[in-house]
C-alpha cells in the first residue's frame, strides 16, 4: 500500500512598509511593518513515514539538507512533540531565495501546519507561532495567515484587511542578506511609532530601501523601471521590488515589457493565506 501524500501551498509576503524603531540588545531590530500573502509560491508535498526519519529529497543550492528550514522545522517539532512518526518531503521551489518575499519562513510555517495535521499533534496556532519564531523572525504570520501589521521583531502581530491588488513583483538576479543590511551602518533605525490604527496613508516607506538601494544597482534599476509606472516598493530587505495595479491585465501589461536581465512575476495580493485555504478545505 502506498502512503497517501499531502500537498500544501507555501505562499510568499510582502512587506507593504517597513519601519526601524531601534535596535535591542541581541542585535534585532525592532519594527512596525505591515505583512501581506501572495496568491503565489512554493508547492510541499509530504508523505508520512513510522519510522521517525525526516527526509527532505529535494535539493538545494547551497542550502545543506540540515540546514533546510524544512528539515529544521520538522525536527524541532518533532522533538518538542515527542513524535515516534517521520515524513518524507518533496518541494516544488519557485520563490527567489533571499528575495525578501519571505520563501524560507514560508516554508517553514507550511511544514510546522502540515505535519501538525499529518501527525495528529493538535497543536494550537499560538503554540505554533511560538516555535516557529525561533526559526526566523517572519515564521510567525505565516502559521497564522493573516495578513498583520507586526511590532517587536515581527512576532507581535495585529490582523488587518488592506486592499488586495494585483503585484508585479520584480525579481533583481542578487541575494540580499538580510544579517547585512540590517548590520549596515548607514540604516535609518530611529522611525518613531506609528500609533494610529489603522496605519494612516503615507507611511509606506521601508526604511531598508535606501541601504539595498545603495548597495545593490540592480535593485535600484527594478526600482527606476517599476516606478515609472507605479509606486515601487521594496519588500524585507530585498532583493525584490513591487508595485501595485487596479486589474491583473494591468501588471500584465507592465510585465510583458520585462527582458531576461531583468524578470518578475503578476500575483494577487490576499489578505488570508492560500495555505490556510487549502487547511480549511481539508477540514
Ligand atoms: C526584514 C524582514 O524580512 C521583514 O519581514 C524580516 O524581519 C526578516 O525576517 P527573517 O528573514 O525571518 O529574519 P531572521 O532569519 O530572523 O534574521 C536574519 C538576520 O536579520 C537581522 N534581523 C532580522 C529581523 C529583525 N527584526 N531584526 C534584525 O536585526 C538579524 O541580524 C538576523 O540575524
Ligand atoms: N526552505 C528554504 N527556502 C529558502 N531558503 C532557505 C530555506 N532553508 C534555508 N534557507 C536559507 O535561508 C536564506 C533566506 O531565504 P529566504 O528565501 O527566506 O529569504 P528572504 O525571502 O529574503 O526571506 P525574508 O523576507 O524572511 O528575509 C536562503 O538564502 C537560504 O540560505
Amino acid at each position: 500500500m502506498t502512503t497517501p501524500r499531502l500537498t500544501l501551498p507555501s505562499p510568499a509576503k510582502l512587506n507593504l512598509m517597513l519601519h526601524i524603531l531601534g535596535r535591542r540588545e541581541d542585535g534585532y531590530h525592532e519594527l512596525q511593518t505591515i505583512f501581506q500573502f501572495l496568491d503565489y509560491g512554493d508547492e510541499i508535498t509530504f508523505a508520512v513515514r513510522d519510522d521517525g526519519v525526516i527526509q527532505l529529497h529535494t535539493e538545494f543550492d547551497g542550502v545543506p539538507h540540515d540546514s533546510n528550514l524544512i528539515v529544521r522545522a520538522a525536527k524541532k517539532l518533532q522533538e518538542q512533540s515527542g513524535c515516534s512518526l517521520g515524513i518524507d518531503i518533496w518541494i516544488e521551489k519557485i520563490l527567489p531565495m533571499g528575495g525578501g518575499i519571505g520563501g524560507g519562513s514560508s516554508n517553514a510555517a507550511t511544514t510546522l501546519l502540515g505535519l501538525n495535521h499529518l501527525w495528529q499533534l493538535g497543536w494550537d496556532e499560538d503554540r505554533l507561532a511560538a516555535l516557529g519564531l525561533t526559526l526566523g523572525a517572519d515564521v510567525p504570520v505565516f502559521v497564522r495567515g493573516h495578513a498583520a501589521f507586526a511590532e517587536g521583531v515581527g512576532e507581535k502581530l495585529t490582523p488587518v484587511d488592506p486592499e488586495e491588488p494585483w503585484y508585479l513583483v520584480l525579481v533583481p538576479q542578487v541575494s540580499v542578506s538580510t544579517a547585512e543590511i540590517f548590520s549596515d551602518p548607514l540604516l535609518t533605525r530611529n522611525s518613531s511609532p506609528i500609533k494610529v490604527r489603522p496605519v494612516p496613508k503615507g507611511n509606506s516607506r521601508n526604511d531598508c530601501l535606501p541601504v539595498v538601494a545603495r548597495r545593490y544597482p540592480d535593485v535600484r534599476n527594478a526600482l527606476n523601471l517599476l516606478g515609472n509606472f507605479t509606486e515601487a516598493k521594496l519588500t524585507g530587505t530585498g532583493s525584490c521590488v513591487f508595485g501595485g495595479f487596479p486589474s491583473k491585465a494591468e501588471a500584465d501589461k507592465v510585465s510583458a515589457l520585462l527582458t531576461e536581465t531583468l524578470t518578475g512575476f503578476v500575483a494577487k495580493g490576499s489578505n488570508v493565506s492560500m495555505l490556510h485555504r487549502k487547511l480549511q478545505s481539508l477540514l
